[in-house]
């Protein structure tokens, strides 16, 4: 039986180059790409299909933003598949991002340098909105769209005879000062992406409390700094092709300038190949690339615990339950 994969956010970036590096690696599996746009999902399809021309690749709609189409989308998979054993919860946005160039010169000059360069705690602050859902939009997408579909997908993730995975880029920026439990969609603040970052960690961990014994393992990766349409919405292209011989700089002082999409799947890949038992909760598996621009992992404990992920979860139950009265079937 062939391994059922599917990529959300996969027409693109760190989900596209994910997609390249698993035909490569095993081009029996069948490879399904969830996207918000079927044009573009069309043309990653193309582009999978031009180097791996034997490779099992469909597409499915999803837009995480919207719970109507997540809906939707989840019912597709389910009339087309039995089991998925890899769920990649790779979509997310960072909208109308700002950089500080006040912090940012000042973190130039503390002892905090390296570690500003490799989480970009400070220099970001983002305008969020609210969706049709009434949600808000960095939280829909990044989290909580991506949580209704795994709900939805339950019957085809849960299986214990043969484990399924859930495997979630989060990012070396998601902060606990940026979340907070009284306002975890992040209404108030200006650090929606951080806190949503951080609200993935904690869903990864109550996750696994609660599915594993059901044979689902959910893990949680950082891709590094990685030139994608995310990072060119940050700072415009120019910026980043002329500052790029510091970034080579940079690399020698931090690990986390995997640079490349292919360099920033690196822990993506590498737990597709891992069995799930063997892997900690609580770690996030960063993908590492070194000065002489070797690629490697590595497991970094999260800033969290267990009661926090439960209490966090608890209100996720709470806010399912609030959306899923407004989409009762007949409703939709
Ligand atoms: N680049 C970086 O340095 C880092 C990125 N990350 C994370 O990596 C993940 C991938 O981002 P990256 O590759 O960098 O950026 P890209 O913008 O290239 O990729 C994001 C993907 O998510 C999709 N997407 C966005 N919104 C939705 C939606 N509502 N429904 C379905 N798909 C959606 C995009 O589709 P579309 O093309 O239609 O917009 C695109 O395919 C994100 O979760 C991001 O937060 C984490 C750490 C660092
Ligand atoms: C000289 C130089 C590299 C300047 C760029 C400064 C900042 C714009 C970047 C420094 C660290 C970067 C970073 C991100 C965005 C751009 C920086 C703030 C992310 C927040 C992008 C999205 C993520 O998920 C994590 C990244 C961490 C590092």
């Amino acid at each position: 039986m062939r391994k059922v994969v599917v990529v959300t956010g996969a027409n693109s970036g760190i989900g596209l180059a994910l997609c390249q590096r698993l035909l490569s690696q095993d081009d029996q599996i069948h490879l399904c790409l969830a996207c918000r746009s079927m044009q573009r999902a069309e043309a990653a399809r193309s582009a999978l299909l031009s180097s791996h021309p034997s490779a099992d690749v469909s597409i499915v709609q999803v837009d995480v933003g919207s719970i109507k189409s997540v809906l939707q989308g989840a019912r597709i998979l389910t009339q087309r598949y039995k089991q998925i054993d890899y769920l990649y919860l790779n979509a997310g946005i960072m909208p109308n991002p700002q950089v500080s160039l006040k912090a940012f010169v000042k973190g130039l000059f503390s002892r905090k340098v390296i570690s500003m360069f490799a989480t970009g705690e400070g220099l970001l602050t983002q305008k969020d909105s609210v969706t049709e859902d009434g949600l808000q939009k960095v939280f829909e997408t990044n989290v909580f769209g991506h949580y209704i579909l795994i709900k939805e997908l339950e019957p085809l993730l849960c299986h214990n005879n043969n484990p399924s995975r859930l495997i979630w880029t989060s990012s070396s920026n998601a902060r606990k000062s940026a979340f907070s439990l009284s306002d975890y969609q992040h209404r108030q603040g200006q650090e929606s992406y951080s806190s949503s970052k951080y609200a993935t960690d904690l869903l990864s961990v109550a996750l696994n409390t609660h599915y594993n014994i059901k044979g689902l393992y959910s893990s949680v990766v950082c891709p590094g700094l990685v030139m994608t349409n995310l990072t060119y919405g940050i700072l415009p292209s120019f910026f980043w092709t002329l500052i790029m011989p510091v970034m080579w700089l940079i690399r020698l002082f931090t690990n986390s300038f995997t640079i490349s999409p292919h360099n920033g799947a690196e822990a993506l890949v590498w737990l597709f190949n891992q069995k799930p038992e063997s892997l900690d909760p609580l770690a996030k598996y960063h993908s590492c690339t070194s000065g002489l621009a070797n690629s490697y992992v590595t497991p970094l404990k999260m800033d969290l615990d267990d009661t926090s992920s439960l209490s966090f979860y608890e209100k996720i139950l709470d806010l399912e339950k609030q959306v899923r009265k407004r989409f009762v079937p007949g409703n939709c």
